[in-house]
């Protein structure tokens, strides 16, 4: 039995026959409420027999990646590496990027096959051989045709033809070898690992693939994917719907405006503080951080780190939705009370809900602005600083 089976993900295409869409390519499109990469890694990471887990990326998309995985356990299993040209390109990527684990098998999976299970990837560990590749397979079921300038030129006989899925797995060091051999040669031609090996000379077992781990290649196969899950099981479990509140403060210094919720408004103080001291973004960063535990925004931007001096806090409320959202989450809605003596909050309260629907994709009725005095008790009384107090509720569960 091996020791350390290593599992490579590839998600470095660009979904050109799924067509554009604003997620990105098809592998960050949301399949019952979430990204198909997130899906397939998850599956990969949950399994007791992977002990590495190595993702292949496009470099255009390395942000959005790290977007995604920020605030799961993903972000500490995983390590991305860029991808490369073609398929064949990027596995070699990732199986040379994985060599200084020194694992004793791999698994290579396409990220677009996000309804793999663990029972097959078991299936796969255990047919893989010191000399011998595993490869899932499921039987053609059609008459096969061969056809010219839309004509059958013949029937071809099905028995014995297959078609390969993944995760295909392999003894490392000679698919290593045999991609190594392949790129050495020039050839970019192979659609899957299982011929680079059989090309090689390694050979390959045929394993019991599963008919339901279907390849997303078109827009028609994400849309049934989605369709299927809205209508499994995991969509009929209840969903759990979390409250989490945040509250900050700052110093009102010499100045001559602040900015809050996202709007700059004139005023005769500034807030002062490390950031551009907008204490609703921050109460509210905090609050949608609360709803799945992620700590606080404190956590995320140290305010030790330069970087983060004068930030605009949109970028802390920005991170925290997609923290929210990596963990599965949905923003409700969100509710912010500023508390201040002045300036006068009634003439920006409209913009400042736009702004956080704007910014947390929230309809205009989901997202409330409310502001009080102090009744000039206290430091907000006393005009020295201005406080704020936030609430969201984020449903989680609707992607089991
Ligand atoms: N240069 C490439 C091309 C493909 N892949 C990955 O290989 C898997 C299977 O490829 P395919 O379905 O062909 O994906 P795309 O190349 O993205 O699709 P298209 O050919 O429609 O552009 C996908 O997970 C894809 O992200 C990759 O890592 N690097
Ligand atoms: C690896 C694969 O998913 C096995 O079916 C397939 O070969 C990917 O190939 P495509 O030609 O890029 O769709």
């Amino acid at each position: 039995m091996f020791q350390r089976v290593a599992a490579l993900v590839v998600a470095g295409g660009r979904g050109e026959r799924a067509g554009p869409h604003a997620d990105g390519p098809k592998q960050f499109r949301r399949i019952g409420g979430v990204a198909v990469l997130l899906r397939t890694l998850r599956l990969f990471a949950a399994h007791p027999r992977i002990s590495d887990l190595i993702l292949v990326g496009h470099a255009a998309d390395r942000e959005r990646i790290f977007d995604l995985l920020a605030g799961t356990d993903l972000s500490e299993r995983v390590d991305l590496v860029d991808g490369g040209p073609s398929r064949q390109a990027s596995v070699a990527n990732g199986l040379q990027a994985m060599e200084r684990r020194a694992p004793d098998a791999v698994l290579i999976h396409d990220a677009v096959r996000p309804f793999v299970d663990a029972a097959l990837i078991d299936r796969v560990i255990a047919a893989i051989e010191p000399s011998a590749g595993a490869l899932p397979v499921v039987a053609v079921a059609d008459t096969l045709k061969a056809g010219k300038d839309g004509l059958v030129v013949r029937t071809v006989d099905r028995a014995g033809l297959y078609a390969a899925q993944t995760p295909q797995g392999f003894p490392f060091s000679p698919i290593l070898e045999a991609h190594l051999k392949a790129a050495r040669s020039g050839g970019e031609a192979f659609t899957d690992d299982a011929s680079i090996a059989e090309w090689a000379g390694l050979p390959v077992r045929l394993v019991e693939g599963d008919p339901s781990n279907v390849k997303l290649t078109t827009a028609r196969d994400i849309a049934l994917a989605d369709r299927q899950i809205s209508q499994s099981k995991e969509a009929q479990l209840p969903i759990d719907v979390r409250t989490g509140n945040g509250y900050d403060v700052h110093r009102l210094v010499e100045g001559d405006h602040v900015t809050l919720c996202g709007v700059r408004i004139r005023h005769d103080q500034s807030l002062s503080g490390h950031s551009d001291a907008d204490v609703g973004f921050h109460a509210l960063t905090d609050a949608l951080l609360a709803t799945c535990g992620a700590g606080d925004i404190g956590d995320h931007f140290p305010p030790s780190d330069p970087q983060w001096r004068g930030a605009a806090s949109h970028i802390f409320l920005s991170h925290a939705k997609a923290v929210v959202e990596a963990k599965g989450g949905r923003i409700m809605n969100a509710d912010v009370s500023l508390i201040c003596e002045a300036p006068k909050i009634a003439p920006h309260r409209e913009a400042m809900c736009a702004e956080i629907g704007r910014l947390l994709g929230l309809e205009r009725d989901r997202v409330s602005v409310k502001a009080t005095t102090n009744e000039t008790i206290g430091f907000v009384g006393r005009r020295e600083g201005i406080a704020a107090i936030a609430t969201a509720s984020v449903a989680f569960g609707e992607d089991r």
